[in-house]
């Protein structure tokens, strides 16, 4: 076994290339983006730390944590206990997301097929991608309908309209799902243009809201919020739990953002940067909001345009709510698209995203999924919480960082496991669902199922003989 150290920048030797004419690699229509699932090509890896930093910021600014900073607060946390689980969910869960990342940087290779190394192929495509598909229209629906609420109270400020959420929610939803079938350069651009625009309307609706003169909303009373329960540990973890389990699902394919990026080191610069950063202004913007309103209202976007604050202001808010929905839920449809394209690899990636934006939007129609976000979310984590735990410990202790890219376009080669299945992983993953629902909310299980499932599947897959999981016998 390579005992190389697997988070050092890799010799190029060990950067995959697709094998010439394979079969995964889908003709795009023209004009978008033409990578899928096979890998980017070395010399193609030149984006730097800003870019990759400009993309996650925006996603990390999005309407659904800023919403989640304030319901935190509705559920009773003091303003600084909401900034607080924001920002701690992000970091336990990017320590996963970081590793995983560096199988973009080196391989240029989607996260979600890297997965067929890790789970089997059969697993990682049949299983994996589906449910990564799934929950990416969950998430975009979501993000639009977190959206949706604020433009909805804009527009019934600015014209006395009282639209319906559904029909503002679904034309928003194909509004958005446009840029995310161009692909990664359009992420790019979007991204530059959104950045600076959200910080400084952000900027001006954080002094709008100080400025008001209703009791509460001065920044020295929010920021002495206490709430109803301030800072007691079960309930911060249980939005620290929600949070987590929301970006735990992102881990599988954080090597999606990573895998035009020109090393390690500007990964790993750019996305802790943008993390820690987009979240903490995301919870403190959602967090600030509800803390004025002494924990009754949580949506800022339906809050300051109830402030009077004038024609101005409310198109700040609309046009910060279209940009920040575009560029999370831009990367939402491109992510799905990716995991489809995966599972339906005929398909390609510009159908699979198309595909997934029609899903997401049909669930956009659906208000209910705002409605429990920590029982929405919880399920979802429940499954990438030991998921994320048996990749990283694959990736990074039994494969020491080495993925062998060809093998994960053949069928027959060592990934096929046992008939495709990596069932030493699709058993931990199974435990870790199982001991998700025991734990109690204090010991933020997701975070805590993607310790013991990595745990337990690296120390029983050392102890086992490689043959025994990678089912040699059964082939030979
Ligand atoms: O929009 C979101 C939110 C959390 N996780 C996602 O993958 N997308």
């Amino acid at each position: 076994m390579n005992s190389r150290n697997p988070l050092k920048e890799p010799a190029d030797d060990t950067t995959g290339r697709a094998p010439d004419g394979q079969a995964d690699a889908v003709r795009q229509p023209r004009g978008v983006e033409q990578h899928g699932v096979e890998p980017v090509p070395l010399e193609q890896r030149t984006v730097g730390w800003w870019d990759l930093f400009q993309i996650l910021i925006n996603v990390l600014l999005n309407p659904g944590l800023i919403l989640i900073g304030g319901l935190s607060v509705v559920a009773g946390l003091s303003f600084w206990a909401a900034v607080f689980a924001q920002v701690f969910a992000i970091v336990i869960t990017f320590v996963a997301y970081t590793i995983m990342g560096t199988v973009g940087v080196d391989y240029g290779l989607p996260g979600i097929v890297s997965t067929r190394a890790f789970l089997g192929i059969s697993l990682s495509r049949w299983i994996l991608s589906a449910l990564r598909a799934v929950s990416s229209a969950f998430f975009f629906a979501f993000q639009t309908l977190a959206g949706a609420l604020g433009i909805k109270a804009v527009l019934a400020q600015l014209f006395g309209v009282d639209l319906s959420l559904i029909l503002v929610s679904v034309v928003f939803a194909v509004f958005q799902a446009v840029v995310a079938l161009f692909g990664y350069n359009s992420l790019k651009w979007l991204s530059k243009i959104a950045f600076p625009l959200k910080v400084v309307i952000l900027g001006y609706l954080l002094v709008v809201m100080a400025g008001h003169d209703a009791p509460g909303f001065s920044p020295g009373e929010v920021f002495a919020y206490k709430g109803e329960v301030g800072w007691e540990w079960p309930v911060v973890a249980v939005w620290v739990n929600t949070i987590a389990a929301g970006w735990f699902s992102q881990v599988t394919d954080a090597a999606d953002y990573c895998r035009y990026t020109r090393s390690r080191k500007h990964m790993w610069i750019g996305t802790m940067a943008a993390a820690v950063i987009g979240t903490a202004g995301a919870g403190f913007f959602g967090a600030y909001a509800a803390a004025a309103t002494l924990g009754e209202k949580s949506n800022p976007f339906e809050i300051i345009p109830e402030l009077g604050a004038g024609t101005w202001t409310l198109l700040m808010v609309l046009i910060v709510l279209v940009l920040d929905n575009w560029t999370i839920n831009v990367l939402n449809l491109y992510t799905g698209g990716l995991s489809l394209a995966n599972l339906a690899t005929r398909l390609g990636r510009f159908w699979s995203t198309l595909a997934i934006a029609v899903a997401g939007t049909l669930l956009a129609a659906m208000p209910a999924v705002v409605n429990d976000v920590n029982e929405a979310f919880g399920a979802i984590g429940s499954v990438f919480g030991p998921v994320s735990g048996v990749i990283v410990a694959d990736y990074l202790v039994l494969k020491r960082g080495k993925i062998d890219v060809a093998a994960l376009f053949d069928p027959q080669g060592p990934y096929r496991y046992v008939g495709g299945v990596n069932v030493l992983a699709l058993a931990w993953i199974v435990i870790g669902l199982g001991i998700y629902f025991l734990l109690p909310d204090w010991t933020i299980p997701v975070a805590a199922t993607a310790l013991l499932s990595a745990i337990g599947y690296a120390v029983t897959a050392r102890l086992m003989p490689m043959r025994a999981i990678e089912g040699t016998k059964e082939r030979t």
